[in-house]
């Protein structure tokens, strides 16, 4: 699908003028710099950039969840696939807010492993989380027996274990089907992956797929893992300084590229097909939140910057119709900065 096909009723979430700021004593941290953002129904948005660059920041306010003290402000709005009306996240009461969370949107950390109490066993985890929303226990159990299965986990098996006694893998793996047992419309997904090993991510990625459909999910994937996030997203948006620098259709992205800083993610990521443990910093000093330079925040490392980037802030500008960038010479970066032919990133 793609814009042009679009109308109001696919927008699942939509965020506008969005900001997270920290008070620290060097002065006002902005973690999150004035994001507009829509987000699809049933679409699978990856959210790729380097380590700091606001990525869990920004997937936090879909939920209101940004840790104390960081302050949000701007606009999340979720709209419900029925005809509820829009709910506004940041003016949520901490009640609603609890419902919320798990029945519309759940989030799943990379830290499976601390995300269980490792006192109890598994059955216990999906009990309580069941009680707690008022779900009737019986048929609750049974879906999660289903969810299970789904993920190709014995039920009795796992729900029968403590914490300690499931591999990283399957612990992930009940995590997901834990957080899928309130039905929620859309999942956010942190890190989900990162302490894996190889085999399990990519089973993890095949699995999410087939769960996206079954469950009719909108899914949110932050990862430094760029080759991961192009076998699971439809659409990229790319982070850079805190703002969102570039927004397209991971074909787009991977292809056409129109963003500088895009263009030296996928030269850092040698082979698209080969997972990276931790995304390679490119060149230069990272952005500081405390400190706004003027212009383009990418300015200092861009190979393409003249005196313009450094006084103006770039718009986004339109790529296609599906395709946005922040950048003043997006119709030079082609020749500038041209990418390998295979897509296969590097130059
Ligand atoms: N509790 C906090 N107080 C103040 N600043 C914070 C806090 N947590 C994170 N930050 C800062 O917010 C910025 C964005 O962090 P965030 O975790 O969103 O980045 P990220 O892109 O998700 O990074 P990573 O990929 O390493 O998780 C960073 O500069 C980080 O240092």
């Amino acid at each position: 699908m793609d814009d042009d096909t679009r109308d109001e009723s696919d927008v699942v979430f939509e965020m506008r003028n969005l900001e997270v700021t920290f008070g620290t004593n060097r002065g006002e941290s902005k973690v999150v710099r004035d994001v507009d953002l829509d987000i699809y129904r049933n679409e699978t948005l990856g959210i790729v950039g380097e380590s700091g660059s606001g990525k869990s920041m920004l997937s936090s306010t879909l939920l209101n969840a940004v840790v104390e003290p960081g302050q949000t402000s701007g606009e999340v709005t979720y709209y419900p696939p029925d005809d509820r009306e829009p709910i506004s996240v940041l003016d949520l009461s901490e009640k609603e807010l609890k419902k919320f969370r798990w029945e519309e949107v759940a989030m799943v950390f990379q830290g499976a492993m601390s995300s269980f109490n490792p006192v109890k066993r598994v059955r216990g985890h999906f009990e309580e989380t069941l009680e707690d929303h008022n779900r009737d226990i019986d048929a609750g159990m049974e879906r999660a027996r289903g969810i299970l299965e789904d993920l190709y986990l014995d039920p009795d098996r796992v729900l029968g274990s403590y914490p300690y006694e499931l591999s990283g893998g399957m612990k992930q793996r009940a995590l997901i089907a834990l957080s899928l047992v309130l039905e929620p419309e859309v999942l956010v997904m942190d890190e989900p992956t990162a302490a894996l090993d190889l085999l399990m991510q990519r089973s993890i990625v095949s699995l999410l797929r087939d769960l996206k459909e079954e469950y009719d999910l909108t899914i949110i994937f932050i990862t430094h893992d760029l080759p991961l996030l192009t076998k699971l997203a439809n659409r990229l948006v790319v982070m850079y300084a805190f703002d969102v620098v570039e927004i397209g259709e991971t074909e787009e992205i991977l292809y056409d590229a129109a963003h500088p800083y895009t263009r030296m993610l996928l030269q850092a990521t040698p082979d698209l097909n080969v997972p990276v443990d931790e995304m390679r910093s490119v060149e230069g000093n990272k952005p500081d939140p405390v400190i706004r330079i003027p212009g383009c925040s990418y300015h200092p490392r861009c190979p393409m910057a003249d005196e313009s980037c450094k006084r103006e802030e770039p718009p986004m500008a339109t790529r296609s119709p599906t395709h946005e960038t922040a950048c003043f010479y997006h119709d030079d970066v082609d020749e500038e900065m041209p990418l390998r032919s295979d897509g296969e990133g590097g130059q």
